[in-house]
């Protein structure tokens, strides 16, 4: 007896925590809600409602009705005014990892009593919730979710979103409907939001989500109105004059109404269908017009629901699976400037180390001073870091709540930090400036190695930043093999051998650090400890002897010239056919090929009149360089392709990226980055991405690695006839 009370009485020291942790869950929820300025990422809030949850599961005593677990969100005063929604509008309980999914979905097998009912998958929109209400098809109120059961009376906010009818279009119109749905704010508008806020002394948002619910929430629909808003629609509160029994089918009768709908929904039948949407969406995450945060996996059946019921805060028959979280805040530490590769000076952010989207970011890009302006950032400031897939990490914005006065705004340095240069715009106007000391700054020359020996370049295997690093700034020799790109094909085993360098960090390109002595770690680069060459040393020699033969589209793009990038290099290449043709050519001989304009010409004339340029193809046509393509451009065969214009997207089994593009450009097409309604044909491969999507939208022929086939071996008439199917829904809908 006295055992038993024991486990059931609650420590003084747990009630305390408990108290103490629901205090915080509300605060947040309250700067999240009501401020639109949540001082911690979702992640730590999550965390946070976690802990008190798994408080409350060891003492159920803790779980009264008025914790913040039962709850949907706090009920507060704020500037609008309340309205009561006809039918409570719920949160959603969080899946995190796939057991939690696996107990969700036995508990509805078991609870729904029959083996007939289908599970609907549906993208998770990170927006803020709003309940449209519609009497006899005119739209009478739009409210937020408040606590569920009253909301903020946003109409006239809510009419000046575009997507949103006023009247809801076709014959079967009920007499009443609660629609609720989600309104987003593009993240590709977010930077610009930003910017005009800041440039009118305003507060910036710290993420997109709470651009949303800050431009929703305006007392002045005028603001809100400014605002590229949007929403998608995903349930149906109260209803009269209606039936419906499924939700997917509520969905067709949205859409015909003309409201917004989500164009991903699928409907399933077995838990393993679930998980494939959830994987497939986990890998497209990015190629959904919208930022999502998860999946919702609802019970299709609308009387089955009913069933299964709800408890204070969620429904029993849907579930949202959170996805790993690309958003983290941490403290803007320093931005600093890097130099790169044709003296352009760029800040970054240096920020303390956190994990985000499973790996450590401790610096994300800023472009250029123009940018950091924008997005409003201080240094010192607590920042929203975003890290999507493969990109580079970025800040998103400040948490403006946070500061405390001791932040500082960032001032572009006057010299190169790496040769102490004075920088300057190269022309009036730019925004860009620049290390003029092209030649011998250590940054400029690295760079220009590194890209001169990448992918688009050289291509030449063995040799990265590290070698780059080490040829051009060594610690040791004192006097660097290269002092420009001149002399890389004389390079001998001999030169290499002594050089000693830091041994650079992969991520931030600076000096690892012996965790004991804190010292910066050093090494020879190309000999191992016995002085012996290293197996990758003489692999890189043998490399760049290979270079020499490379494509010359390749060597020109491989000169760093301003604006002349892999696309014009290929249109010079393929034009003038030599190097010493493309010096002698006028401007107006340079401008008239197709893919370079008069910035182009210009920027070449330019370089060409360098002395230290010209010493550099003297030492390279010496060292037996191609710098001439055989054979005159009349001479080169037919241009089937001649006049389209074909972008590739995805990952090919037939080609890479770069032998695609060389397939299409050799045969006349032109190749660009952006599909658009110009664009001849899309080629897609795995994991495609929005490029896909977008062409879809837009009817555009897409071809696959049978269709790409086709269009180079028998051109575009029989290339047309081996498109994709577009996806007739969405085509007619956009
Ligand atoms: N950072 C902070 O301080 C802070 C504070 C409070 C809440 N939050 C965050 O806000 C979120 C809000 O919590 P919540 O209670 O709204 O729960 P939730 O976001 O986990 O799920 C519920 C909501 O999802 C939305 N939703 C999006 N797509 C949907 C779809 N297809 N079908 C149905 N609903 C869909 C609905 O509006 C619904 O109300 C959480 O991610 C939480 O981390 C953050
Ligand atoms: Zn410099």
């Amino acid at each position: 007896m006295a055992a038993e009370q024991q486990d059931t009485a609650v420590p003084t020291a747990v009630r305390e925590q408990h108290g103490l942790l629901a205090e915080q869950v509300e605060e947040h929820r309250f700067r999240y809600y009501v401020s639109d300025q949540p001082v911690v990422s979702d992640a730590e809030f999550d965390r946070l409602l976690r802990s008190l949850e798994a408080l409350e599961e060891q003492y159920p005593e803790l779980r009264t009705p008025d914790s913040p677990t039962q709850k949907v969100a706090g009920a507060y005063e704020t500037d609008f005014a309340s309205v009561e929604h006809r039918e409570r509008m719920l949160s959603l309980d969080n899946a995190f990892d796939d057991e939690e999914l696996a107990a969700w979905a036995e508990r509805v097998a078991r609870d729904v009593n029959t083996p007939d009912f289908h599970y609907l998958c549906e993208l998770k929109v990170d927006g803020l919730a709003v309940n449209l209400t519609y009497e006899n098809g005119r739209l009478t109120r739009a409210a937020t979710r408040g606590d569920g059961r009253t909301g903020e009376d946003i109409t006239p906010n809510v009419r000046t979103i575009a997507e949103i009818p006023d009247r809801l279009k076709g014959d079967r119109i009920p007499a009443l409907v609660e629609i609720r749905g989600e309104v987003f704010f593009p993240m590709e508008k977010f930077e610009e939001l930003n910017a005009r806020l800041v440039e009118a002394q305003g507060k910036p948002f710290a993420n997109p989500r709470n651009a949303a619910a800050g431009s929703l929430r305006q007392k002045d629909p005028k603001v809100t109105a400014s605002r590229p808003l949007h929403m998608v629609v995903h349930g149906i509160g109260a209803r009269e004059g209606f039936a419906i029994e499924r939700q997917s089918q509520a969905y067709e009768l949205l859409h015909e109404w003309g409201l917004p709908t989500a164009r991903h929904n699928k409907v399933v039948s077995s838990l393993a269908e679930v998980r494939e949407f959830i994987a497939y969406f986990g890998e497209n995450r990015h190629s959904v017009e919208h930022e999502i945060d998860g999946v919702v996996v609802k019970l299709d059946e609308i009387a089955l629901q009913g069933r299964l019921g709800s408890t204070a805060r969620a429904p029993r028959w849907a579930i949202a699976w959170k996805y790993a979280p690309e958003e983290v805040n941490s403290k803007l530490i320093d931005i600093k400037v890097g130099v790169g590769r044709t003296g352009r000076v760029t800040p970054y952010a240096q920020v303390e180390p956190v994990t985000v989207a499973g790996s450590e970011v401790e610096f994300a890009t800023l472009h250029n001073q123009e940018v950091v302006k924008a997005k409003g950032v201080l240094i010192g400031d607590t920042v929203v870091l975003r890290k999507a897939g493969d990109v580079i990490p970025e800040i998103l914005g400040p948490v403006v709540d946070l500061r405390d006065g001791s932040e500082r705004e960032f001032v572009m340095p006057e010299q190169c930090p790496e040769c102490g240069t004075a920088l300057r715009p190269m022309k009036e106007g730019d925004i860009d400036v620049r290390c003029p000391n092209g030649q011998s700054c250590p940054a400029q020359l690295r760079e220009r190695l590194y890209y001169l020996a990448g992918r688009q370049s050289l291509d030449i295997e063995n040799f990265g930043i590290v070698a780059a690093a080490a040829l051009t700034g060594p610690l040791e020799p004192a006097e660097p093999p290269l002092r420009d790109e001149g002399d890389l094909f004389g390079l001998t085993i001999e030169q290499l051998l002594p050089i000693k360098a830091y041994v650079l960090d992969q991520d931030s390109g600076l000096p690892k650090r012996d965790p004991k002595t804190g010292e910066e770690k050093i090494v020879t680069v190309f000999a191992n400890q016995k002085g012996e060459p290293k197996k990758n040393a003489l692999a890189m020699l043998e490399n760049i002897a290979a270079a020499k033969e490379r494509p010359l589209a390749r060597v020109i793009n491989g000169l760093s010239i301003r604006h002349v990038g892999p696309v014009a290099a290929e249109a010079l290449a393929r034009e003038f056919r030599s190097i010493e043709r493309i010096e002698q050519a006028t401007e107006e001989e340079l401008t008239a090929t197709e893919g370079v304009g008069a910035i182009i010409a210009a920027s070449l004339k330019e370089w060409f009149a360098v002395e230290w340029h010209q010493e550099i193809l003297r030492k390279w046509r010496e060292a037996g360089v191609r710098m001439e393509e055989e054979g005159s451009a009349e001479e080169e065969g037919p241009r089937p392709l001649e006049g389209l214009t074909v972008v590739v997207t995805g990952t090919l089994q037939s080609h890479t990226r770069d032998g695609a593009k060389e397939a299409l450009q050799s045969r006349g097409a032109k190749v660009t980055g952006s599909v658009s309604k110009k664009t001849s044909f899309v080629v897609v491969g795995d994991n495609p991405g929005s490029k896909y999507d977008k062409a879809m939208q837009l009817g555009l022929a897409v071809l696959d690695d049978a269709g790409f086939a086709v269009l180079l071996e028998q051109g575009p008439d029989a290339a047309r006839e081996a498109a994709l199917p577009a996806e007739g829904a969405g085509a007619a809908q956009e």
